[in-house]
């Protein structure tokens, strides 16, 4: 297995490599599984700038020489020289594009699976708002390959592109190859380490204002109806444009920046030129230098600014890359909330379908109050079990956990007498799936979105919820479609989903805004029955339905439960309806209050009753 092979997935707790360090070094040792091509790409950008700076020193060579009028076979080296060199730097410098870029563009790659990766495993959308999140995803990792293409490929070439042309300027006249050093160390280091230090702080702010940017364009526009009702589109729209206004006054200090380097990098070669010219013209006086090597010494040190010419801009932008580095390890650097088990342990087939929680202890960070203070609660194979409790009591935190969004601090879960940490999430998943409280609905069609939940079908589709064939405006039932036709029945969805023009193929809009409340909760309910679990939890599942579809969803899903022998865990503030389970929990601050059947806890005092009570 080459480098280049090696797996962003499978190189687990590489994810961030370099902690502590620059952000800049650690984007590099991000790229450090592609090395060797970009290793290959400077070579090859080495012979192309070489080549156009050779070419100018040979030209230089010709013209001197031909000065001399001397016989053409004389000249018809460096005549084929010219023409092989034109083609070299033209093949070179295509060949470190292609390949250059395409070890950026395949780093890119790696990186933004790393960060969809930390994404899943962490909590985005409490941790970061979702306008700077995008920021964050979008343009800081592609800081990584800006860094990789303008900040680190050109200094190597540079360095040695201009080695070596300084390496035959001594070789034609020292003191000549001394003074080029010193003018490609001025504009090569000098000037870019200036630029570098006036464009560090508004580079660090452009990426935070770009982030705000973003952040209140989306709240703007997720936002507007409520902006309108309130009247306060204006105050968004304001915060909008101040964003914008910062980001156009930062953009303008870099271009005052970019025009500060190229002046000075256009004085400095001037200054080097006239320096080599005197310098060789007094060795052609006193004999020590052939006027023609003068030519190639003076045009080839005009040609040799060439190679450092784009240092200053690379420089200048590098507090803007380094900022958006440590926005990208930001991300990178966040714990998983789930960490992967080292060897996971093999799931029994079929699943299992009980589960049994122990001294459960979870909380939010370690200065947190415990949101779970250690519950035991017990379903067994075919069972429905609810958790009640009142606002706040760690319902949604037990649903996270037994979904596998997070991991006790302290107590566990047995799946089937298994431990739930040890299996891989993805197999836990087969054995306890279900609707979270706040169910994601995709900007796609209602068809996607049930796909989801049968990942075995793939995007094209192959498997038994395959969309191919007549589509018949999503309406179709040519078998295909059955198991994603049948959940909509048990979601109670399918007559609406019907009736609408595209059926199954009807766009949802942007988290499902296209669809009611109540719809975008069935639909999540339908994926959840869709991809079949063993375990169905379901976290207040029918919140937004009315009372007549709450309880015939409902019916359905505890019907299938019964056919199908999954078992439920119902997570709710609802008490209707609760006749049908076997047992119930109530929670209150994190500890279980009362347990039993309905009817052992309608007769004894206690929360439940007295809720009872209070709804009837
Ligand atoms: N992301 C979070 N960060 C910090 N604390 C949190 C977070 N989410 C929940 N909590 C806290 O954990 C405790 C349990 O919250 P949880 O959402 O599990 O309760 P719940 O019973 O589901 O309430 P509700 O019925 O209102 O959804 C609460 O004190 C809550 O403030």
């Amino acid at each position: 297995m080459s480098t280049a092979d090696v797996s962003p997935v499978a190189a687990e707790g590489a994810d961030a490599p370099g902690r502590g360090r620059d952000p800049l070094v650690r984007m590099v040792l991000l790229a450090w599984p592609r090395g060797s091509r970009f290793a290959l790409g400077v070579l090859l950008g080495s012979v192309a700038t070489g080549s156009a700076v050779a070419l100018l020193g040979i030209a230089a060579w010709m013209l001197a020489k031909a000065a001399e009028h001397p016989p053409i076979t004389a000249l018809s080296v460096a005549i084929v020289a010219t023409r092989a060199l034109g083609v070299t730097r033209g093949v070179a410098r295509y060949l470190e594009r292609l390949v250059t870029h395409d070890a950026a563009f395949r780093t890119l790659a790696d990186v933004r699976v790393k960060v969809y990766e930390r994404l899943a495993r962490t909590e985005p959308i409490r941790r970061f708002r979702s306008g700077d999140l995008v920021s964050r995803l979008v343009s800081d990792t592609e800081s990584t390959q800006d860094l990789l293409l303008r900040g680190l490929t050109p200094p190597l070439i540079a360095v040695v592109a201009g080695g070596v042309t300084t390496a035959v300027c001594t070789a034609l006249l020292v003191p000549g190859g001394l003074v080029l050093a010193a003018g490609l160390l001025l504009t090569g280091l000098a000037v870019p380490l200036v630029a570098a230090r006036l464009g560090r702080a508004p580079g660090e702010r452009q990426a935070e204002a770009r982030g705000r940017l973003s952040t209140s364009l989306v709240d703007a526009l997720h936002g507007a109806p409520d902006l309108v009702a309130y009247g306060a589109m204006d105050r968004a729209v304001h915060r909008v444009e101040e964003a914008d206004a910062e980001l156009t006054r930062l953009a303008r200090r870099d271009a005052g920046l970019l025009g500060f380097g190229a002046g000075a990098t256009a004085l400095v070669t001037g200054l080097t030129v006239w320096a080599s010219l005197l310098l060789g013209v007094a060795a052609v006086d006193d004999g020590s230098l052939h006027p023609v090597p003068l030519a190639v010494l003076v045009l080839t040190t005009l040609a040799a600014f060439e190679i450092v010419q784009p240092l200053p801009a690379v420089a200048a932008r590098l507090g803007a890359l380094r900022a958006g580095g440590a926005r990208l390890f930001d991300v990178l650097d966040t714990p998983a909330m789930v960490e992967p088990p080292a060897e996971p342990a093999a799931l029994p087939e079929p699943p299992p379908a009980d589960l049994r929680v122990r001294g459960l202890k979870v909380r939010y960070g370690p200065q947190e109050p415990w949101a779970l203070r250690g519950i035991d609660l017990e379903v067994p194979a075919g069972a429905k079990v609810a958790v009640l409790g009142p606002s706040g009591a760690g319902k949604s935190t037990l649903a996270e956990v037994l979904l596998r969004f997070r991991d006790p601090d302290a107590g566990g879960v047995e799946l089937g007498g298994g431990d739930l940490v040890g299996y891989d999430r993805d197999d836990a998943r087969r054995a306890i799936g279900g609707v979270p409280q706040d169910p994601h609905v995709f900007a796609s069609t209602l068809r996607e979105n049930l796909r989801l939940a049968l990942p075995e079908t793939g995007p094209a589709g192959n498997g038994d919820a395959d969309s191919s064939g007549d589509t018949d405006n999503g309406q179709h039932t040519d078998g295909g479609d059955e198991r994603l036709w049948e959940a909509l029945e048990r979601a109670r969805l399918a007559d609406e989903v019907r009736a609408m023009p595209h059926g199954l193929d009807t766009e949802v809009g942007v988290h499902g805004t296209r669809l009611s409340g109540g719809m975008r909760s069935r639909l999540a309910m339908a994926r959840a029955v869709l991809a079949a679990p063993r375990i169905l939890v379901l976290d207040e599942p029918t919140a937004h339905l009315d009372p007549d579809t709450r309880d015939a969803v409902m019916a359905d899903v505890l019907d299938a439960a019964d056919a199908e022998g999954f078992s439920t865990l119902l997570i709710t503030h609802d008490l209707a309806g609760l006749e049908r389970m076997d047992r119930i929990y109530v929670l209150s601050e994190g500890r279980v209050l009362q347990e039993g059947t309905p009817h052992e806890l309608a007769e004894q005092d206690g929360w439940y009753r007295d809720a009872l009570r209070l709804g009837s």
